[in-house]
């Protein structure tokens, strides 16, 4: 997950390949109450594994239930329809973040266990409606009272007991704010099923598909719901959960639909065409899955099997579309998205619901893609989109409102055809449903030009520290290239050979077939944890000296450019900038003087406990100055468009602070 304070999409060119994806949301949700709530033991396979479902799994291990990993699935023993009596009359305190699929079931079945709760969330979970499920539950005969503004969470939730409960009448429920009252509802009632209950909804029920959904689960977990149209539910009388034993959650639609969009938008790569996506086929039981019709429709070729589909680009540009999109709420702020590569104006229709979500999504989309350069009409429940011109395209820092899908589906801005980068703030909202989104994306997507900052310089100027940090911030790729020759060094010592011209070519076949993994920080040499061995000073000389050849520079010019990889690379070396990457976009040569530098080493090796005085240090780095900078190919200096940082004054901190600067300033974004 990049947990930067923005990740920068350089422009993308095309994207191609397989994905899976993250297990959806409200189906993994959903199984961990009904898991929960029935009794016997529950494997659950594929699991998402997200903000909201950690919410959801630390309210049920509090509430008493057993959880515990099984392989990479996860094993619930659950409470029987019971709370164990240990949790005795005591207040239970539930935090539940941001997860309206956590808070509106939770407020519902704690309602009917019996016992004290108090649930509340951050700050936006407290603007989210809640009163229609509280004065469903109440007409019931629940205790519920609001600690903070009536209508909204945070609640207090007293025991009452089953006899206490009307369940006689009908429990009446709107249904055309959020369908999840009405899952709450139906997911907690069996819980008191002595006899038929009966739901009915007030108003046109939205979100049909997530209530299939829930009736589906509950059929999973024994117990038959009657519907009777959209309006009237009935659980029968003798209703119990029972386990399934093991259930398997499909992969996200919602999250599909972006890899759907990808499919539609990109051109191919090397030679491969279409995305395809594993865990998830057309006859899904998600409702969101509808969004394959919406995405045909504007032209995308779609192929599905059991649970898989294959996405290509077909027209092009996309047909414009106007769609009621009230059954794929979620999904269809990718199509707002698609909108702007499409040959006309786009309606999206019916979507009043976006308002109340993670943060208005309205209101979002509508800011965002402005910024983007888009022209945008939005009203209660509307949004038209106008597609945007090659010519009219901005540079754009989006802002995500800690709302998981803005951050997703503005991505899919980065394949415009003006080449310009999209800046994505806070992308670690992502973490809500899909933690891994941008790295799937970078798996499949290729950029015309992956950016990278090169740091050359000579030893212990602080070049490592710095690339280190920089890539850091900004959830970019690092490359130590002196590592490479350190380790070349290393393998040729081992092998005997000493570094010179005369085994030049077999210290390069070495160095050509190096098997090399950077793991946590370090390095591994034939699975051998190598990282202090090539630190000494001795292995740095050893790494001067067989980087002095040219064939060993040949060797490992290729493993360098492999680096280069989305979203983006900070290099650091002596030719970085001169030879490796001689088309980055900011190139830094970094010095010190030889004294600073000496110390700085000095005290780098103490601490580590390597042994060494201040004064060979010091010989031995200006020798190695000397060699790296008059050897015949690739010497240490700067390149023309560098631009120098002495920080023999410098603190680390000003040296990160004036090289992210001077990367802002090469960027075509204007002050985030
Ligand atoms: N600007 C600086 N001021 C003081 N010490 C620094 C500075 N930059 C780096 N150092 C320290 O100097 C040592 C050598 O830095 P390193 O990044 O390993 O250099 P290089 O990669 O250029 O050989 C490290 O212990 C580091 O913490
Ligand atoms: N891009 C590079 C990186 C390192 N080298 C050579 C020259 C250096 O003396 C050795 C060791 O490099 P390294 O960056 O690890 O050395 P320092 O940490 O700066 O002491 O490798 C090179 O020739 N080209």
């Amino acid at each position: 997950m990049f947990s930067t304070a923005f990740l920068d999409l350089p422009p993308l060119a095309g994207a191609a390949g397989t994905v899976r994806l993250p297990g959806s949301k409200s189906i993994s949700n959903r199984v961990l109450l009904l898991a929960a709530l029935a009794s016997g033991t529950t494997t659950i396979h594929d699991l998402l594994d997200s903000d909201d479902t950690r919410v959801m799994l630390g309210a049920l291990r509090a509430l008493g239930c057993g959880i515990e990993p099984a392989g990479s699935s996860l094993r619930i023993t659950g409470l029987g329809g019971q709370l164990p009596p240990s949790l005795g009359t005591t207040l239970l305190p539930l935090f539940l973040g941001n997860a309206g699929t956590a808070m509106r079931p939770l407020t519902a079945a704690l309602s009917l266990l019996g016992g004290e709760f108090e649930l509340s969330g951050v700050p936006r979970m407290h603007e989210r409606p809640i009163g229609d499920l509280v004065d469903a539950l109440t007409q019931l005969g629940c205790r519920i009272d609001y600690l903070g503004n009536p209508g909204y969470p945070p609640l207090r939730i007293h025991p009452v007991s089953h006899d206490e409960l009307a369940l006689g009448a009908p429990i009446r429920v709107r249904g055309d704010v959020s369908s999840q009252f009405l899952t709450a509802l139906l997911l907690a009632l069996p819980l008191a099923a002595a006899n038929d209950i009966v739901i009915e909804v007030v108003g046109e029920l939205i979100s049909k598909p997530y209530i299939e959904i829930t009736l589906n689960l509950l059929a999973r977990f024994g117990i038959t719901v009657r519907r009777d149209g959209w309006e009237r539910f009935t659980i029968p009388a003798g209703s119990r959960y029972s386990s399934p034993g093991e259930i398997h959650v499909e992969a996200d639609a919602s999250s599909a639909s972006y890899f759907i969009a990808l499919g539609a938008i990109a051109t191919g790569v090397s030679g491969q065409d279409g995305i395809r996506i594993e865990g998830v086929g057309a006859a899904s039981i998600q409702g969101d899955i509808r969004f394959i019709d919406a995405a045909k429709q504007m032209g995308a070729l779609v192929d599905s099997g059991p649970n898989w589909l294959e996405i290509r680009r077909g027209a092009w540009p996309l047909k414009a579309i106007d769609l009621d999109a009230n059954h794929i709420p979620d999904a269809a702020m990718t199509l707002a998205v698609m909108a702007l590569y499409a040959d006309g104006p786009s309606l999206l229709r019916n979507i009043a619901s976006w308002r109340v979500k993670e943060t208005d999504r309205i209101d979002a989309m509508a800011n965002e893609l402005q910024k983007l350069g888009a022209t945008v009409e939005a009203g209660p429940d509307f949004i038209r989109i106008h597609p945007l011109p090659v010519a009219d395209w901005l540079p754009a820092s989006i802002r995500t409102y800690d709302d998981h899908r803005v951050a997703m589906c503005f991505s899919l801005a980065a394949f415009n055809p003006a080449g310009v980068p999209v800046r994505i703030l806070e992308p670690h909202c992502v973490a809500k449903t899909f933690p891994d989104y941008f790295e799937t994306l970078f798996s499949v997507a290729e950029a015309s030009e992956v950016p990278v900052i090169c740091i050359d310089g000579p030893t212990a100027s602080g070049k490592g520290t710095l690339a280190a940090e920089v890539a850091r911030l900004l959830g970019y790729h690092y490359l130590d290239s002196g590592s490479l020759y350190r380790v070349t060094g290393l393998a040729a010592r081992r092998a005997g050979l000493e570094a010179n011209a005369a085994n030049e070519a077999q210290i390069a076949a070495l160095a050509a077939a190096l098997p090399l993994q950077f793991t946590e920080g370090k390095v591994l040499l034939a699975g051998e944890d190598v990282s202090d061995d090539i630190r000494t000073e001795a292995a740095g000389m050893d790494a001067s000296r067989v980087s002095a050849l040219p064939a060993v520079r040949e060797a490992l010019q290729d493993l360098q450019h492999r680096f280069r990889r989305l979203p983006g690379l900070v290099a650091d070396g002596r030719d970085m900038g001169t030879v490796i990457f001689p088309d980055a976009a900011l190139k830094v040569f970094l010095t010190a003087g030889a004294a600073q530098r000496a110390e700085r080493r000095h005290k780098q090796l103490i601490s580590k406990g390597i042994s060494t005085t201040l004064d060979s240090l010091r010989s031995d780095l200006e020798a190695r100055d000397a060699r790296d900078s008059s050897r015949s190919v690739a010497p240490l200096k700067p390149a023309q468009d560098a631009r120098h940082l002495d920080n023999s004054q410098l603190s680390i901190e000003h040296s990160i602070d004036t090289v992210l600067n001077w990367w802002q300033q090469v960027q075509p974004f204007k002050s985030a």
